[in-house]
C-alpha cells in the first residue's frame, strides 16, 4: 500500500480519462494492452529544435500513483461509477512500461518523445499529467536554450517565480530553465529541492523603506558581505551609481562589491555610462546586472548595441513562455490489443495531413555521421526494426518523399530509453548537472543551420520505409471501409 501523501496527483487527470477507464472496466477490457505515444506537431518559438524536460517529475508522479481512500470516497460521491469499478481503482497500481527520451535531449516535431505501454486503463489515466508536465517543462527548457544561445557565456539568472503560472510552474519551470542553460535562480525552494545555485540582489522596496539610496545601500552593506546594489529607484546615473560607489569605497574590504543592477530605462545607454563610472572609480571588476522584461530578442538587441551588461536576470518572458504559452504535445493511441490477444496498430485520420497520427509502436533513432558526430536527422521506425545494423540508411521526408538521402558510415542511437518496466523504475537518473551538460553537448552536435534564431533550417525527421508503408496501408484500408473490429 502506497503512502497517502498530500502531493498525491492521481486525481490530477481529466474526468474523461476516468470515464473511459470505467467503460473499459465494465466491458471487461481494462487489461487489454495498449501503446500511446507523446509527440508535438510544431516546434515552439519557431525554433529549430526543442529541449526535452519533465521526465523527473513524470517519474515522481508515477511513483506515487494510487487512489487514496479519500480519492475513492470523492469519486463515489461525484461520479456514476459502479462499486466494482471503485474497488478496482482502490487496488490500482501502475504496472506499465515507460520509454522516454532523456531530459536535455533535443527533440523535434512529429517524433515520439515518450511512450507508454501497459493496460489500456493505466495508459489512459496518466495522459493528462504526462502531457501537463512534458508540455510545460519542454517549453521552458527550449525558451531558456534560446536565451542562452544569444547570451554567450554571460551568467543567466532565472527571476520568474512571481510571474509564473502558480507555484509548481515556478519551481519546475526553474529546473527546466536550468536544464536549458540558465546558471542560477532567485527561487530558494527550487535551489533546495534541486540543488540549483541561488542568487539574489535586492528590490526597490529596500531603497523606498530607507528613503534614499545611501541609507539603503549602507544598511545592506552592513548586513551582507556579497553586495549588488539596485541603482534605478530614483536616478541611475545621478544617484544610484554614485551612491553605490560611495558605499563600496566606505566599506572597503568589509564587503564584496559585486556590482549594480539596472532595472529600467535605456539599458544600452545606461550600462555604458555605468561601466565608465565604475571603471573610473576603480571598480573594473564590478559587474553590471540587468533585468526588466528581458528575453532573447532584447538581450540580442542590447548586445548588438554594445551594452556593457555582464549578467542577465530574466523572469516573466522565460517562466511563462510568453510568446508561445503552449507546446501542444499530444498523446495518441498507436496500438491496442484485440479480443484475440493480437496487437492491432491504430491510426487517427484527419482532413488536415499534419493531424493524421502514425500507427505502431516506434523507436526514434538519432542518426549521426561517424566522422564528426554531427546529426544527420532523426529516423522514426517501427520498434521491431534495427537500423543500427544496416550498412546504409535510406532516409526520406514523410510528406515530401522526393526529399531523401542515403547515408553510409553512420551511428544510430535509439532515443527512447527504458524508464519503467512493468511498473518498476529501471532508469538510472542522471544528476541535474549531468542533464544540463548533456543538453549543452547535444546542442553542440547540431549543425548551426538548425540553431539559428531566425528561420532555422528544418531538421529532418524521416520515416523508415516500413513505417511509411504501414501508415499508407492503414489509411487505404480505412478509406476502403475496413476499420479494425477489435471485439
Ligand atoms: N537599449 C535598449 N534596446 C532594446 N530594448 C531595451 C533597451 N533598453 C531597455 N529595453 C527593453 O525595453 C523595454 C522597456 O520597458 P518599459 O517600457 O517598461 O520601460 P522602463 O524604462 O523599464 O520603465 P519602467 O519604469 O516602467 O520599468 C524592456 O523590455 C527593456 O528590457
Ligand atoms: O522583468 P522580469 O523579466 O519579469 O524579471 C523580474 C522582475 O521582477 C522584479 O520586478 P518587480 O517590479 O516585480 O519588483 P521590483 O520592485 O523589485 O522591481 C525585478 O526587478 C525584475 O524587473
Ligand atoms: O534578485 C533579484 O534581483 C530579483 C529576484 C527576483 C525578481 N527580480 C529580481
Amino acid at each position: 500500500m502506497k503512502r497517502d501523501v498530500s502531493d498525491n496527483l492521481t486525481l490530477h487527470t481529466d474526468d474523461y480519462e476516468l470515464n473511459m477507464m470505467a467503460t473499459y472496466f465494465e466491458k471487461g477490457m481494462q487489461q487489454r494492452r495498449a501503446v500511446f505515444e507523446v509527440y508535438f506537431r510544431k516546434l515552439p518559438f519557431q525554433n529549430g529544435y526543442a529541449v526535452f524536460a519533465g521526465l523527473q517529475h513524470v517519474i515522481e508522479y508515477l511513483e506515487q500513483l494510487h487512489f487514496s481512500a479519500a480519492d475513492i470516497e470523492y469519486l463515489a460521491a461525484n461520479q456514476d461509477y459502479s462499486a466494482a469499478f471503485l474497488d478496482y481503482l482502490s487496488q490500482f497500481e501502475f504496472h506499465g512500461n515507460i520509454r522516454s527520451v532523456k531530459e536535455g535531449d533535443l527533440v523535434f516535431n512529429n517524433e515520439p518523445i515518450l511512450q507508454v505501454e501497459g493496460t489500456i486503463a493505466e495508459c489512459q489515466l496518466i495522459e493528462t499529467a504526462l502531457l501537463n508536465i512534458v508540455n510545460y517543462q519542454t517549453l521552458v527548457a527550449t525558451k531558456a536554450a534560446r536565451i542562452r544561445s544569444v547570451a554567450g557565456n554571460d551568467p543567466l539568472l532565472e527571476f520568474g517565480s512571481r510571474r509564473a503560472q502558480e507555484v509548481a510552474a515556478a519551481v519546475w519551470g526553474t529546473r527546466a530553465a536550468y536544464i536549458g542553460g540558465f546558471d542560477a535562480t532567485s527561487n530558494v525552494l527550487a535551489g533546495k529541492k534541486f540543488g540549483i545555485p541561488i542568487s539574489g540582489t535586492h528590490a526597490h522596496s529596500l531603497v523606498e523603506a530607507f528613503g534614499n539610496d545611501y541609507d539603503a545601500f549602507k544598511a545592506y552593506a552592513e548586513t551582507h558581505y556579497e553586495c549588488v546594489f539596485l541603482v534605478d529607484t530614483f536616478d541611475t546615473l545621478k544617484s544610484g551609481v554614485p551612491t553605490a560607489i560611495r558605499v563600496a569605497q566606505e566599506m572597503g574590504n568589509r564587503i564584496n562589491f559585486k556590482g549594480v543592477r539596472i532595472d529600467s530605462g535605456d539599458m544600452a545607454y545606461l550600462s555604458k555610462r555605468v561601466r565608465e563610472m565604475l571603471d573610473r572609480a576603480g571598480f573594473p571588476a564590478a559587474k553590471i546586472y540587468a533585468s526588466n522584461d528581458l528575453d532573447e530578442n532584447t538581450i540580442s538587441s542590447l548586445k548588438m548595441q554594445g551594452a556593457k551588461i555582464d549578467t542577465w536576470g530574466v523572469g516573466t518572458k522565460l517562466i511563462t513562455a510568453f510568446d508561445q504559452p503552449a507546446l501542444g504535445a499530444v498523446y495518441k493511441l498507436v496500438s491496442v490489443e484485440n479480443d484475440r490477444g493480437q496487437m492491432i496498430d491504430t491510426i487517427k485520420l484527419s482532413n488536415n495531413a499534419e493531424k493524421v497520427s502514425t500507427p505502431g509502436k516506434k523507436q526514434v533513432w538519432r542518426i549521426t555521421e561517424k566522422q564528426d558526430g554531427k546529426s544527420e536527422g532523426d529516423y522514426v521506425a517501427l520498434a521491431t526494426e534495427h537500423p543500427q545494423d544496416a550498412d546504409q540508411l535510406y532516409m526520406f521526408h514523410p510528406q515530401y518523399t522526393y526529399i531523401n538521402k542515403t547515408i553510409h558510415d553512420f551511428n544510430a542511437e535509439p532515443l527512447l530509453k527504458d524508464i519503467f518496466i512493468d511498473g518498476q523504475l529501471v532508469y538510472q537518473q542522471p544528476t541535474l548537472l549531468e542533464i544540463k551538460k548533456h543538453a549543452q553537448r547535444v546542442q553542440e552536435q547540431l549543425w548551426p543551420e538548425y540553431k539559428r534564431m531566425l528561420n532555422p533550417q528544418e531538421y529532418p525527421v524521416d520515416f523508415s520505409k516500413k513505417l511509411w508503408d504501414h501508415k499508407m496501408n492503414l489509411i487505404t484500408e480505412i478509406h476502403n471501409g475496413q476499420e479494425h473490429k477489435l471485439q
